[in-house]
């Protein structure tokens, strides 16, 4: 069939179609409220206990710019969760949630591709912990050479998180556009972007500690 026909009561419909029209429009989708306040802590506090816990790896060594010894700042601290690890259940739930909707986003859109791609899997999840202390992420493409990722899919934790003072802007540069987006990596906050070069972006520097799980959708 051209694509395949889902019910609009279903609850699942607006967030599947808002992905698809803002995939195809923006190639940038925001949900907020993605999982609701409780669940969205529940997430929340398996990850502070997964950090307390100190099993977080360094994610990326920056080295000291300009610094002549060899010292190395460090930046986001990582970790990677299938969801059977132990005491993982809630992320194992927004797991399947983020499956659920890109999935159904993808057969739901025309002829069963959604932005022109046929997903058929993913990474596991990144769990990621930028520590407060100016923490960031220079401006990148997460896939630019056809790695088969094709989209990023990115949920926050961050109670309370005013850019002003803790820093920590997702600024993505759309390919071809003189407007860039702006994105607050606030609590309850799903995020979806094409991974490929149409969209540069850099985690500014946070001045809190900052977390965020991400997923990334192969096709
Ligand atoms: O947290 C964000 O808002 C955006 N985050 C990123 O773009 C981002 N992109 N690629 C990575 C690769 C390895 C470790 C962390 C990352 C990472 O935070
Ligand atoms: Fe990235």
């Amino acid at each position: 069939p051209n694509s395949y026909y889902m019910d609009p009561s279903d609850p699942c419909y607006d967030v599947c179609h808002r992905l698809i029209t803002d995939m195809t429009k923006f190639g940038v989708c925001v949900l907020d409220n993605f999982l609701g306040k409780e669940k969205g802590l529940l997430v929340r506090n398996e990850v502070l206990e997964m950090y307390r816990l100190g099993i977080f790896t360094a994610g990326q060594l920056v080295s000291n710019p300009g610094s002549t010894e060899a010292q190395t700042v460090r930046s986001d601290l990582i970790t990677w969760i299938d969801g059977k690890e132990p005491h993982c259940q809630y992320i194992k739930q927004l797991i399947t949630q983020v499956d659920n909707i890109v999935l159904r986003a993808n057969k739901m859109a025309n002829n069963g591709r959604l932005g022109d791609y046929f997903i058929n899997g993913r990474t596991k999840a990144m769990v990621a912990c930028y520590p407060g202390s100016g923490s960031h992420y220079v401006k990148h493409v997460d896939n630019p050479n056809k790695d088969g990722r094709c989209i990023t899919a990115i949920y926050y934790l961050n109670l309370d998180w005013d850019v002003k003072s803790c820093g920590g802007l997702l600024r993505v540069f759309p390919e071809g556009q003189n407007q860039v987006a702006d994105i607050a990596p606030i609590f309850d906050r799903m995020l979806f972007f094409w991974s490929d070069r149409r969209n540069p972006h850099e985690v500014q520097p946070a001045y809190r500690t900052r977390y965020a799980i991400t997923l990334w959708y192969f096709d």
